[in-house]
């Protein structure tokens, strides 16, 4: 039995792999390899701030807080080491690398507000099965789309510290609603975000008839949402970008809609390919005009990438 060191979900795949012979080795250099990509070496791993419960009190001030590291805490709990970041020149070549944040302080001043918006409270809202039903006095919102089973439900835990606030299931088609989440302070909109986590589209377990009734609903909700900031497209990084993927950017161009490339479980990837994966996406995605340049690669399952959504999605709910 091998001693584990490292973050809870390290260990915890560590363990895995001592009880099933996976290669817990490949996910751990995944991750490393997105932080490495989108944040440098002066980003904190923070994976463990999945299991995160207290609440902060006040919003970082600029210039005001400590860079996220082995020193700072995390809802009150102690942030893990930072696993050692490749060497430099292992860094993606080529126009596609992200660039995400300008310099180690805007990286920090970013993922501390991302940490601390997204411990706030989040609830469940309510579940919409059509445009009528929607919430009539919207928070600023950004929703979760993409393929079935692509892992929307599981980012949304993710980015929240939850493990059960949206249903995630094996079996696509889970999740057959609008689901709306509140993030935020229960009496006040200021500091807050709705988080919307859509249907899937494409192959469902589902009668055909509630598959089509429900992209109908997705893409009504996506082309006519005016409150919608951002749509978190989440592409699968094992299958890249799909034929229907390829039209919902399409439409999303078209309609003037602001989205933004998600790749999902990075864990099932070794660094090579997911390097590969990322830099086919990304020079595809510089071709639509409505995308956001930054293509984030992210594992729900081992936290790489959450906290750098989480700065994402924070610069639009507070204000800088
Ligand atoms: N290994 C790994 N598995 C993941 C990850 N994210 C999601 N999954 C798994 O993928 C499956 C689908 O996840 P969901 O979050 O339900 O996917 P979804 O996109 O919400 O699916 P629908 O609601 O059916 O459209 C579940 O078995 C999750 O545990 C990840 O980052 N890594
Ligand atoms: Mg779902």
């Amino acid at each position: 039995m091998a001693v584990h060191h490292g973050p809870d979900h390290v260990r915890a795949a560590e363990a895995q792999s001592d009880a099933d012979g996976s290669d817990p080795g490949q996910d751990y250099d995944a991750a490393a390899l997105y932080l490495h990509l989108h944040a440098g070496p002066f980003c904190g791993w923070s994976g463990d701030l999945l299991d995160m419960e207290q609440r902060p009190v006040d919003p970082p001030a600029v210039g005001d807080h400590e860079a996220p590291g082995p020193q700072a805490k995390a809802g009150g709990r102690r942030v893990s080491e930072p696993k050692t970041p490749a060497a430099p020149g292992e860094l993606i070549s080529g126009g596609s690398a992200p660039a995400a944040f300008a310099d180690a302080d805007a990286a920090a001043q970013a993922l501390e507000k991302g940490r601390w918006l997204f411990a706030q409270e989040c609830t469940f809202l309510k579940g919409c099965v059509g445009m009528e039903h929607l919430p009539a006095h919207p928070l600023v919102e950004v929703a979760f789309a993409g393929r079935s089973n692509v892992g929307k439900s599981s980012l949304v835990n993710a980015l929240t510290g939850r493990k059960t606030l949206a249903r995630a299931s094996n079996t696509p088609g889970r999740t057959q609603e609008v689901n709306f989440f509140r993030l935020g302070p229960p009496h006040s909109d200021e500091a807050a975000l709705m988080l919307v986590d859509l249907p899937g589209y494409g192959f469902a377990r589902a009668p055909q008839a509630q598959v089509e009734r429900w992209t109908r609903l997705v893409m009504a909700y996506l082309r006519g949402r005016s409150a919608l900031r951002r749509v978190c497209l989440l592409i699968d990084a094992r299958h890249g970008l799909k034929a229907n993927d390829l039209e919902v950017m399409g439409m999303l161009d078209s309609a003037a809609v602001n989205y933004q490339v998600v790749l999902t479980k990075a864990d099932k990837l070794g660094p090579t390919v997911a390097r590969a994966t990322h830099a086919t996406v990304a020079a595809a995605v510089a071709r639509h005009v409505a995308a956001h340049p930054d293509v984030l690669l992210t594992s729900s399952e081992t936290g790489a990438g959450i906290p750098e959504l989480r700065a994402q999605l924070a610069a639009l709910a507070l204000p800088a």
